[in-house]
Order: structure tokens, then C-alpha cells, then sequence
């Protein structure tokens, strides 16, 4: 992250933090419950980036800026599985999808899936930078380094890549691969957050909340686009104040939610995007939206996702320029398995997602190629 950071003393180095904590022989040295984890510098210096995936990337993010602004009229299509386990399987289906984005990217900017945190309704696997064994013990050092190797690999494909932001302290390790990335529903009314996105050097899209309303989104705007002062920490793993300067290139994703008595409810049709654009302008907030097909628009029925993708596009094609753009949950295989694959007994199906259910790369590659042609 780019802007200001105030520490109140000298940064000292990892290494001199560490000796200052052996001599103080603080409580967290000797408590077992605290793993301390390598400073974000220490991973970025470990594993760069070349100058040219900086300036690819650099690009990435102003294409997608530009999308928002309305000086490109290509549809953003966030497109990938809905959380990467296995490192074999999401190269596969990032090489598939830079293949199709050649064919496609007159009219699609294809962003490739890149998750690796998970919010949970209430427990679960987290993802690849907190269990990447899957074996509940957790491995932040492991799956955060794993994380940066993957996602250097999928850039390095030439895609641009999307996250969900979930703890502010994973992003110090991995912002500067993202060229969009999201504020998940149920972490949109969060201060924190808000923070975060302020200090975020890319376009952010913000998920309305779990109750399916847009007004908890349109705060998270209006605040992200201020500056604040908050706590932190620098690259180097100092706790320090930042001064955030603001983000202005953030806007809605609309994914359904669920009323009061759990009923879900849906907002991908003209009259639920009219009345959250209208709830965007009266908040004076970037009146543009993506469409989440997957999550609740879906009620995680992974098929619906097509027809709602088509639906959204033929809008957008009978001239709502305020859709900018689709997300996709998506992956080699269709569906979804259990932790310990279809059967129970450990063998996970490979290209299947093990969290939300997704759709096929067939059925991926048919859609994308099908919505390319309406928006011909
Ligand atoms: O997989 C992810 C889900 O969309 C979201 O994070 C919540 O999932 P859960 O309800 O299975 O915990
Ligand atoms: C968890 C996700 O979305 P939401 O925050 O909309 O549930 C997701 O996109 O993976």
C-alpha cells in the first residue's frame, strides 16, 4: 500500500523487532498460540515481481478504472473459482481463461477469480492463506507465501487478478498483485474496512449487505472515497498510523441477500438495479454496477448463474451502460464437494471447488463467448 505511513518511532527492521522482543522476553515469545509470521517486505523481497508484471498490472487496474469512469465500454466479467485450494487446478483454469480472453477482449475485460481468504456465515475452511493443508491446524506463513507464488503465476499468464480483502493485514502481503479487488456482504458495514478500501491502490467493488440492500454498500463509498486515520501496520510489521488518502474508484456488486424471515431476495432484474442505482445517486456515490450471478442471486444453485448472466447482459445490451460488469463463480468441474472430496474419503475430484458451487469451464467458455456476441 502506497500512501503515508507515521510511525511514532525509528522503523526498525524485522530483525532488530525480533531481538528487542527475545530481550524483553515478552509474552509472546514463549506463548504457543502466537506464531509469529514473516513481514510483508520479507515476502515481497523473497518473492518479487518482475517490472514488467508492475507495469502489467499498473495497466490492469486502469483498464478496470476506466470501465467504471465510462471511457471504456468493455464489460468486466470477474470470472474464477470461488476459492483457490489447489495450485495445480487454478493454473489449469488460468490458462484456459487467458486463452478465451484473447479471443474475447474486444468486448470483455476478463479478471480472473483469485481467492484466497473466505468469510464464513459461521465456520469453515478459510481458504489457501490460513489452512492451505486443509488439515484445520492452520499454516499462515505457508498459505500466504503459497497465495503470492499462485497469484505471480496467474499474472504471469497475463491476467488481471481479483481477491476478496478480508483481513487487512493478509492485503499488506498481496495488494500489489490485484487489479480489483472486493469488500465481501458481510464485512461492507465494517469501519475497518472502509479504512482499508481507503488506502487500497485499485478499484474496489463493494458488496451490498447480507440483507440484500444497497444502502450499507453506498456508506462504505462514501466513506472509502475520505481519508482517515487508523492503526495498522507498515510492510516491515511495525504498528503504525496511516494516513489513508481516499479511494475513489469503488462501486456496488449487487449478490442478493435474505429478508427478515430468511427469504431470499433477489436483485439482478431492471426494476432491483433501477432502485439501487437510484439509491446510489441520492447517496452521491458512482452510480455502476457489477452483478455477483453466484452467492444469493443464485441461491447457490451454481446453473442459475447462466441465465441471470444472460439476463444482466441483454439489459446492458438494450442499453443500461450503468452495468458494468458480471462476476462468475466458476471452475473446471461443476458443483461443489465436501472437504474430503465427493465420497468422504479424503480423494478431492480435481478442478472442483471445495467451498461455493461453481460451473463448469464448458459451461464458462460457452456463456462468455455466448455474452460476447449480444454485446457484438
Ligand atoms: O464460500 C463462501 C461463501 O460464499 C461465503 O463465504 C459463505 O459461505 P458459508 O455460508 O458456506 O460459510
Ligand atoms: C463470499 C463471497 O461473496 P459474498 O460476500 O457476496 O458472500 C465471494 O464472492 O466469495
Amino acid at each position: 500500500m502506497k500512501p503515508t505511513v507515521n510511525t511514532m518511532e525509528p522503523t526498525q527492521n524485522g530483525n532488530d523487532r525480533q531481538n528487542t522482543r527475545d530481550q524483553e522476553n515478552s509474552p509472546a515469545a514463549n506463548d504457543p498460540a502466537v506464531r509469529q509470521v514473516c513481514t510483508p517486505r520479507e515476502l515481497k523481497h523473497q518473492l518479487a515481481l518482475s517490472d514488467a508484471l508492475v507495469l502489467q498490472i499498473e495497466q490492469q487496474r486502469q483498464q478496470v478504472r476506466d470501465v467504471l469512469n465510462g471511457d471504456n465500454e468493455r464489460l468486466l466479467i470477474v470470472t474464477g473459482p470461488c476459492s483457490l485450494h489447489d495450485e495445480q487446478a487454478a493454473l489449469d483454469y488460468g490458462k484456459r481463461l487467458a486463452a478465451l480472453n484473447e479471443q474475447l477482449s474486444d468486448k470483455l475485460l476478463i479478471v480472473m477469480r483469485a481467492y484466497v481468504e473466505k468469510p464464513r456465515t459461521n465456520i469453515g475452511w478459510k481458504g489457501l492463506a490460513y489452512d492451505p493443508q486443509r488439515d484445520g491446524r492452520g499454516n499462515m506463513e505457508q498459505g500466504i507465501s503459497r497465495s503470492r507464488r499462485l497469484m505471480i503465476q496467474l499474472a504471469e499468464l497475463g491476467l488481471p487478478l481479483a481477491t476478496e480483502a478480508l483481513n487487512p493485514l493478509t492485503m499488506l502481503y498481496l495488494d500489489d498483485l490485484i487489479s480489483w479487488t472486493a469488500i465481501g456482504a458481510r464485512t461492507a458495514e465494517s469501519q475497518t474496512h472502509r479504512e482499508m478500501v481507503s488506502h487500497l491502490p485499485m478499484p474496489v467493488g463493494i458488496k451490498n449487505g447480507t440483507d440484500g440492500s444497497a444502502t450499507t454498500a453506498v456508506n462504505a463509498m462514501i466513506s472509502a472515497r475520505h481519508s482517515h486515520h487508523t492503526l495498522g501496520l507498515d510492510v516491515d510489521g511495525q504498528i503504525a498510523m496511516l494516513d489513508t488518502p481516499g479511494n475513489p474508484d469503488t462501486h456496488l456488486v449487487l449478490r442478493g441477500g435474505k429478508n427478515i424471515e430468511g427469504n431470499t431476495i433477489t436483485n439482478y432484474d431492471a426494476a432491483s438495479i433501477a432502485a439501487s442505482l437510484a439509491t446510489l445517486a441520492s447517496g452521491g456515490v458512482n452510480a455502476k454496477v457489477m452483478v455477483d450471478c453466484s452467492h444469493d442471486n443464485a441461491e447457490k444453485q451454481h446453473l442459475r448463474q447462466i441465465d441471470i448472466a444472460k439476463e444482466v447482459v441483454s439489459q446492458r445490451a438494450a442499453g443500461n451502460k450503468a452495468i458494468i460488469g458480471l462476476m462468475l463463480e466458476s471452475f473446471l468441474e461443476e458443483g461443489k464437494q465436501g472437504m474430503d472430496g465427493e465420497k468422504g474419503d479424503g480423494q478431492l475430484t480435481y478442478g472442483k471447488s471445495i467451498t461455493d458451487p461453481c460451473i463448469s469451464w464448458g459451461q464458462t467458455e460457452n456463456l462468455l463467448r455466448e455474452l460476447h456476441d449480444t454485446l457484438k
